[in-house]
């Protein structure tokens, strides 16, 4: 599903080269529920955004959902990532003009051209937002915030959802709630799960652990 072959990656920032990714190698199979975990700036954000063909590597092979995306143009790109991909980003990317209900209407609706507003009010539901359902993301709490994110990465039934830290601003019954979700739709849908986290619940709930440490994976644990 995910196969990741000498992939290096640096940032430049004036003349200061940063090196994440000296050759790494990854694979990740259909249907797996995977936490990157390492310390903070281990390039844990880096992969997952070149998974997501939001970044691209500098050198080596990306492979996602059966595609080779390295070569692919910004065209290709937007397709892809709209017709297989979910995303929660750290810091939510909600829209703040919208409503809770739009926000996570909005993939299904601008991007698939498709209606199914009982399958936005079912995933709220699951994630015990109905209540919340007509506010705007100013009057969220930082947790409700994060609970809106993973419904919109949802709603569209992506092959594989990158989830940027999907529980850090979650007590732990709501964390709970929202891990759950993502399980219940992996064994419906097979849907791939990759997550970073430093949230033992997480690390403690996924199949596989991949410990990153300077861009290189130094164990990889399945359970
Ligand atoms: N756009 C960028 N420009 C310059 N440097 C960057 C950029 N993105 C990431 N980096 C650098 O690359 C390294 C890896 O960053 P990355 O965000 O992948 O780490 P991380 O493991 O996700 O960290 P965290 O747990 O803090 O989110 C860091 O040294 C970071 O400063």
């Amino acid at each position: 599903m995910v196969k990741l072959t000498d992939v290096h990656k640096s940032y430049k920032t004036g003349e200061i080269e940063v090196k994440v990714l000296e050759g790494l190698d990854l694979e990740i199979e259909k249907g797996e529920f995977v936490a990157l975990i390492g310390p903070s700036g281990s390039g844990k954000t880096t992969i997952l955004n070149i998974i997501g063909a939001l970044d691209r590597a500098d050198s080596g092979k990306v492979e996602v959902a059966g595609v080779d995306i390295t070569n692919k143009n910004e065209k290709e790109l937007t397709k892809f990532r709209a017709d297989h991909l979910g995303y929660v980003f750290q810091d939510f990317n909600l829209i703040e003009v919208f409503s809770v209900f739009e926000n996570v209407n909005f993939p299904l609706k601008v991007i698939h051209k498709r209606k199914d507003d009982d399958k936005v009010i079912n995933l709220l539901q699951d994630i015990g937002m109905t209540d919340q359902i007509n506010k705007f993301p100013d009057q969220l709490s930082g947790g409700q915030k994060q609970r809106v994110a993973v419904a919109r990465a949802l709603v569209t039934d992506p092959l594989i959802v990158l989830a940027d830290e999907p529980t850090a601003n979650l007590d732990s019954v709501t964390s709970h709630r929202v891990i759950e979700l993502m399980r219940k739709m992996q064994r419906e849908f097979n849907t791939t799960f990759i997550f970073s986290t430093h949230d033992t619940h997480l690390i403690d709930e996924v199949d596989r652990v991949l410990y990153l440490q300077d861009g290189k994976i130094i164990k990889d644990e399945r359970k």
